[in-house]
Order: structure tokens, then C-alpha cells, then sequence
């Protein structure tokens, strides 16, 4: 009997428990949307700001977020002049330190005569919480934007964009510019395989110091100006944005200087298109897939990389200035004579803009005679720039580089007369120029040049005149 009871009793207590339990689900599923609906409520009623999250770290595999970095740049130049707390951050490919609010650090932006407060802060949560013993702690900082709601429209459709946009523009401004080199397909795959290396392009030319006709010279940074700006005008037509040079001239005449040259002007990244290592066009598409915008694809050499019809020639490596010995060695070792299946067909897809990403590409050649009238037609290349040897106004740009002379030697006249007719390249007339001891001055330097001159050609007088004519 006593049994019978104290069973019944236990049942009671498990009924209760288990309505409460069913109770307390119930509420559970209602119970915190409602409330949580009525909080906004409420808190929306007295509290009339939008706020917006930009975490640095974002979706399921935690990607660096490019939205955060873009604001972390753009907030940059207000944080620097504003903020009171400031945080330092060595970003990867930066050039300078990353100068950025302190968490808990407001400061305040205008746009359009609106305006939004932007904060740090950083967000704390358990990493491994339900298998370690010892959690570590993960942070992700964000960057949290506040503005009145009545500016909710504008500021989604217009300032974050802006914000976006401009951050992207300071970010190109900022960072490390690079040299890729392609890397033989043998070595595309396994862990961490990658298709182009890199090293920091840091090539000093520039148009100020490239020994060039001067209108020449301007026409050019004219043409690249025009493009960088014509992103509409090239979608409008239904063009890729991409245009094409061929820089041809004898050896030395300052071919990849050029190239370097128009990278600094540019703020571009350089991709040293080596074409005997690629094996067919469906690597060659997968190398030019993986170039990034804002870059100049230089293919050296283009008449002896190959002979566009099957067949490798025998390649010639250059040492290049850019370029470091190892990887020219590596390069020539990658190469040993295996047949190239890249075809003009191919190759000319590529120019046409088919494959390519927007951005320039280069091509050197010492030989224009040699390429397929194809290849160099208008339309694929859009400018044919002639590198020629070295004439009076480019000397007199070597010489200020070189030796700080300005326009008046008394060697001058005679130097512009055997320029007329003495055939030497930029980089030989640099070289003469280029001081061999610490006691060479100006005028030690220009007699070496004229020397040098004068064994290329026949000098001889008649009758009190000058006469010059090439050897
Ligand atoms: N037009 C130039 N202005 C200034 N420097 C020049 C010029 N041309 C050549 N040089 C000097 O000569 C060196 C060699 O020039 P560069 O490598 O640009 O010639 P290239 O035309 O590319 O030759 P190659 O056909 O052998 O590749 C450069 O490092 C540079 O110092
Ligand atoms: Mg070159």
C-alpha cells in the first residue's frame, strides 16, 4: 500500500514537471521575439539613430572583410586630424603604418551636409568553447557607423559607397606596388602553389628621368591619362578596358625603363609575362585570370619568346633591371626547349580583350619586322612607340641626370653634331656619362662621350669645316 502511494506521488511530481516544462518552451518561442520586438520599440521611439556594423573579419570562413578595410582607410586622414586615441597597425602591403581609431574612439564625418559618427570597438568571443579545456579568445574588431534614420536612404545608397570607393582609391595610393613573374605550370599545384611570385617593384625610372623626345614623352602620358579616366567610355563601346603598346628599338634604347616608367606614372602593379614557359592558351588564360586590375602585363621579347606558329625558338633571358639574376636563371632553366602550344589565335584573344582583365599590356620587341602583321595591327596594339638611339634632347636629359649640367657646355654643339651621325643607344651614352672614379667631373665625362663618339665616325676638316660621317 505504502508502495502504491509513493508511486502515485511520483507521478504527480513528473506531470507538473513535465506541463512546466511545455509551459516554459512555449513561452520561450514567444516570449523574447516579443519582448525584443517592444524593446525596439520603445528604444526607436526615444532613440532616433540607425547604427551599422562593419566587422573586420566576415562570413562563415572569416574573410578578411574588404568593406572594413576600405573604411579603415578612409577614416585614416580624419582619425590622423581628429582623434584623440589612435592605433597603429603595420598593414601587410602598405607602404606606411596604418593609422586607425582606438577602440571606444568616435569621430565624426560630414557628407552632403549629413552627419554620421563612426566608433571602434572590438567584439569578444570564445574560440573553440566546446572542445578545449583551455578556450582562447577571439577578437574582431569592427567599425560601427551612426546616423540619424531620417538619412537612412542616403546614406545606404550614396555615402557607403563613397566611403567604399574612396577607401579603394587611398588604398592604390598606399600600398607596396609589385613585380610577378609567372611561374612554370610544373609548379602550380600542391599546397600554397600559385601561378605568379612576387617581389616589391620598386624600379626608380620615371618619365622626368626617361631620355626621350619631349613631345613624344608627353604624348604618351597624355594617352595614359586618357586611359585611366576612360573606365565609362571603354563600357559605353564594349571594349575591355585594357589597351595595347608595342615598344620597339634597338637593344638599349630604354624599352623596359619605359615600362617601368609608365608603372610609377600609372601607380600600377607590373606582371613580367614570360610566354616560353607557358605551355598552351588554356595556361596562358589561367595566368591572365589571375592578374588583378590597375596592372601593365609586359610580354619582353616578343619576337623571340615565340614564333607564334608552334614552334619555340630558342629562348634568350635577359637580365633585366627589374628582374634579379635567380629568377632569370630559373626562368632559362624552366625553359629547356619544350615545344609551346600557344597560338596567334590564342594570343590574339588575349589582346582582344576576351580573357584579359582590365589593364594595359606591353610588349618589347628589338624586332617590329618579325611580327605577324596580326599581332601589332591598331586594333590589338593601340600605339606603336619607336625607342630610338640616343639624339641631342635626350642627351642633354642624361647629362642632368648623370652629371648636373644644365643646357650650357661649350662640348654641347660639338656633342650634337656627332649625335647626327653617330648611332649610339640611351644606355651607352649613359654609360660613358657615368662617372668611373671619384675624381671624373663633368668635363672629364662629356670628353669620354665625345671620344667614344668620334671612334664610331669619321671626323676630318675641309677647310676650316667640321665634316662627320658615320663608320
Ligand atoms: N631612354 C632612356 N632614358 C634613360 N635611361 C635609359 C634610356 N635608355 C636606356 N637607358 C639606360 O640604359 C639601361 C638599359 O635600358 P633598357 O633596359 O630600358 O633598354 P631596353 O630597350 O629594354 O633593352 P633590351 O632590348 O635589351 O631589353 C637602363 O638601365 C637605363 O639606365
Ligand atoms: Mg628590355
Amino acid at each position: 500500500m505504502a508502495r502504491t502511494s509513493a508511486v502515485e506521488m511520483w507521478t504527480g511530481v513528473s506531470t507538473v514537471l513535465a506541463c512546466l516544462v511545455v509551459a516554459w518552451t512555449i513561452l520561450k518561442q514567444y516570449l523574447p521575439s516579443q519582448i525584443d520586438t517592444y524593446i525596439h520599440h520603445a528604444v526607436g521611439y526615444i532613440y532616433p539613430y540607425i547604427q551599422i556594423k562593419f566587422r573586420e573579419f566576415s562570413g562563415e570562413r572569416l574573410k578578411h572583410s574588404e568593406a572594413y578595410a576600405a573604411i579603415q582607410n578612409y577614416l585614416m586622414l580624419a582619425a590622423s586630424a581628429r582623434a584623440k586615441r589612435l592605433r597603429a597597425d603595420a598593414v601587410k602591403d602598405s607602404k606606411s603604418l596604418v593609422l586607425t581609431l582606438d577602440d571606444n574612439e568616435e569621430i565624426i564625418d560630414v557628407f552632403h551636409g549629413v552627419k554620421v559618427w563612426w566608433s571602434s570597438s572590438t567584439h569578444v568571443s570564445m574560440k573553440n568553447f566546446n572542445f578545449s579545456l583551455y578556450p582562447q579568445l577571439e577578437e574582431n574588431r569592427y567599425f560601427q557607423l551612426t546616423v540619424h534614420r531620417n538619412y537612412r536612404g542616403m546614406i545606404m545608397e550614396q555615402y557607403i559607397k563613397h566611403i567604399l570607393d574612396e577607401g579603394k582609391v587611398i588604398a592604390v595610393r598606399n600600398r607596396q606596388r609589385k613585380l610577378y613573374l609567372n611561374e612554370p605550370s610544373s609548379s602550380w599545384h600542391g599546397y600554397r602553389s600559385k601561378k605568379w611570385s612576387h617581389v616589391v617593384f620598386e624600379h626608380p625610372a620615371t618619365f622626368e628621368t626617361l631620355a626621350l623626345d619631349s613631345a613624344k614623352k608627353k604624348e604618351i602620358m597624355n594617352d595614359l591619362e586618357k586611359f585611366t579616366k576612360g573606365k565609362e567610355y571603354y563600357a559605353r563601346i564594349g571594349k575591355a578596358w585594357k589597351r595595347g603598346y608595342l615598344l620597339y628599338g634597338p637593344p638599349g634604347t630604354g624599352k623596359s625603363t619605359m615600362v617601368a616608367a609608365m608603372a610609377n606614372f600609372l601607380n600600377y602593379d607590373v606582371y613580367d609575362l614570360e610566354l616560353t614557359t607557358v605551355m598552351d592558351n588554356s595556361e596562358l588564360r589561367k595566368l591572365l585570370i589571375e592578374t588583378s586590375g590597375k596592372s601593365i602585363i609586359v610580354i619582353e621579347d616578343i619576337d623571340c619568346s615565340l614564333n607564334l606558329t608552334g614552334q619555340r625558338k630558342e629562348m634568350e633571358v635577359k637580365k633585366d633591371d627589374v628582374e634579379s639574376d635567380d629568377t632569370a636563371k630559373k626562368l632559362a632553366k624552366d625553359n629547356e626547349n619544350k615545344p609551346s602550344k600557344i597560338t596567334l589565335s590564342g594570343l590574339l584573344n588575349f589582346l582582344d580583350g576576351i580573357w584579359s582583365r582590365r589593364g594595359e599590356d606591353y610588349r618589347t620587341t628589338n624586332h617590329v619586322d618579325k611580327l605577324d602583321p596580326a599581332l601589332i595591327r591598331r586594333r590589338r596594339m593601340d600605339k606603336h612607340i619607336e625607342m630610338s638611339n640616343c639624339r641631342f634632347e635626350a642627351f642633354k636629359l642624361l647629362a642632368k641626370n648623370y652629371l648636373g649640367l644644365d643646357d650650357a657646355h661649350e662640348l654641347y654643339p660639338r656633342v650634337r653634331n656627332l649625335l647626327e651621325v653617330a648611332e649610339m643607344t640611351p644606355a651607352d651614352v649613359a654609360e660613358h656619362l657615368r662617372a668611373k672614379s671619384t675624381d671624373d667631373d663633368g668635363d672629364k665625362c662629356l670628353k669620354n662621350l665625345v671620344a667614344a663618339l668620334e671612334s664610331k665616325v669619321n671626323v676630318t676638316l675641309r677647310g676650316g669645316e667640321l665634316v662627320l660621317k658615320s663608320n
